[in-house]
């Protein structure tokens, strides 16, 4: 009896230990699959920068999600400390930690979902695109493996300058071999999720009862909300309009600067890449009709990317759909967010062509 107490204590004990050595690797590897299947059916995701400002949270809410079976949490820091805190929780995704470069590849395996948060923050003063000569070498290396261990998950990319990281991803799979433009989003969800908010104040409703489609990019002038499709159909005076703009445009600015130094959105970004993501794995199973705004590679526009509404499905942003109808102010908007937006994505393609 006493002995196998002992060895099922072990077994438990070797679940927390990041793997080290390639057997460690293996066996790690297949007691996930086992305790997986045993567990509630699902989806297998991993998040790649658990261990950041956004990581942590949208860890703990992954944990939490019945769609979840099993959740991968890499790092090149503190990995094994965020998931032995989460896999307490009494929930059904089994976790695993991984730690640094060599684990990139076992904590890609296998798996249907990919998200990005890996990168670093913005401070008072700068710009998204500040980041980019530090957060496009970081994606471009995560990027690579995705397209060699996972080349069929879906991706969704929040780090930023999310107007160059989607293409330098873009360009990472295309130079793989493994590009579908199906299955890369850029995470423009909090965009939306601040519109949302900020005209349900100024109506007077529960925000969860507006529905704001964000379109463009994730930037500046590049982030245009459409209030003249806004659900309920709503209508909003001249100062209204130009004040819920700048809002919605300057809401991460808005956080930089109140956590002055101390970095950007990372709780209310968890929330909306948990929203963003539930419907990516609902898509996935297979439901009917999910809609979401993302920054996919697109035809609405004579840019090869943009953000619109997307249906997912099975194979990722199945439907791109085209802009609808946009009022004079929404018209010029529309002008400055492409000539910023031609830019930015040119950047993050050359970056990788270069
Ligand atoms: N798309 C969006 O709407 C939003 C995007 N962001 C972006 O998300 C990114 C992360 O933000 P925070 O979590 O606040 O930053 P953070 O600095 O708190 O966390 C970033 C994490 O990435 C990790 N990391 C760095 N290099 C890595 C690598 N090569 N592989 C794996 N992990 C690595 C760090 O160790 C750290 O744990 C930033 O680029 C930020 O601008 C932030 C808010 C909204
Ligand atoms: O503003 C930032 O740097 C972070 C971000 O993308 C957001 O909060 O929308």
């Amino acid at each position: 009896m006493e002995s196998v107490a002992n060895q099922r204590i072990a077994r438990v004990s070797a679940h927390l230990q990041p793997p080290n050595s390639q057997t460690e690797e293996s066996c790690v590897l297949k007691r996930t699959d086992c305790r997986a299947k045993g567990g509630a059916p699902g989806f297998k995701v991993a998040i790649l920068g658990a261990a950041g400002g956004i990581g942590q949270p949208l860890a703990m809410l992954m944990k939490m999600n019945p769609l979840v079976s099993v959740l991968h949490l890499y790092d090149v820091v503190n990995a094994p400390g965020v998931t032995a805190d989460i896999s307490h929780m009494d929930t059904g995704a089994v976790v695993r930690g991984f730690l640094g470069q060599p684990q990139l590849e076992s904590a890609l395996i296998g798996m249907d979902l990919v998200i990005i948060p890996a990168g670093v923050p913005r401070k008072p003063g700068m710009t998204r695109d500040d980041l980019f000569n530090i957060n496009a070498g970081i994606v471009r290396t995560l990027c690579e493996g995705v397209a060699k261990c996972c080349p069929n998950a879906i991706v969704n990319l929040i780090s930023n300058p999310v107007n160059s990281t989607v293409p330098i991803a873009a360009e990472v799979f295309k130079k793989a071999g493994t590009y579908d433009p199906k299955r890369l989003l850029g995470v423009t969800m909090l965009d939306v999720v601040r519109a949302n908010t900020f005209v349900a104040e100024v109506l007077g409703l529960d925000p969860r009862e507006v529905d704001v489609p964000v379109v463009g990019g994730h930037a500046g002038v590049t982030i245009l909300p459409l209030l003249s499709q806004a659900k309920p159909p709503s209508s909003f005076t001249p100062e209204e309009t130009e004040y819920l703009t700048k809002r919605i445009q300057d809401g991460g600015t808005e956080v930089v600067q109140a956590k002055a130094g101390a970095g950007s959105a990372t709780l209310s970004m968890a929330y909306a890449a948990v929203k963003f993501a539930d419907a990516c794995l609902r898509g996935l199973r297979g439901d009917a009709s999910v809609v979401e705004c993302a920054f996919v590679a697109s035809e609405v526009t004579e840019l090869p990317f943009f953000a619109t509404k997307v249906r997912l499905g099975r194979r990722g942003a199945e439907e791109v759909y085209q802009l609808g109808p946009l009022n004079e102010y929404e018209r010029v908007g529309l002008q400055k967010a492409k000539k910023e937006l031609a830019e930015s994505i040119q950047k993050g393609i050359s970056f990788i062509r270069k």
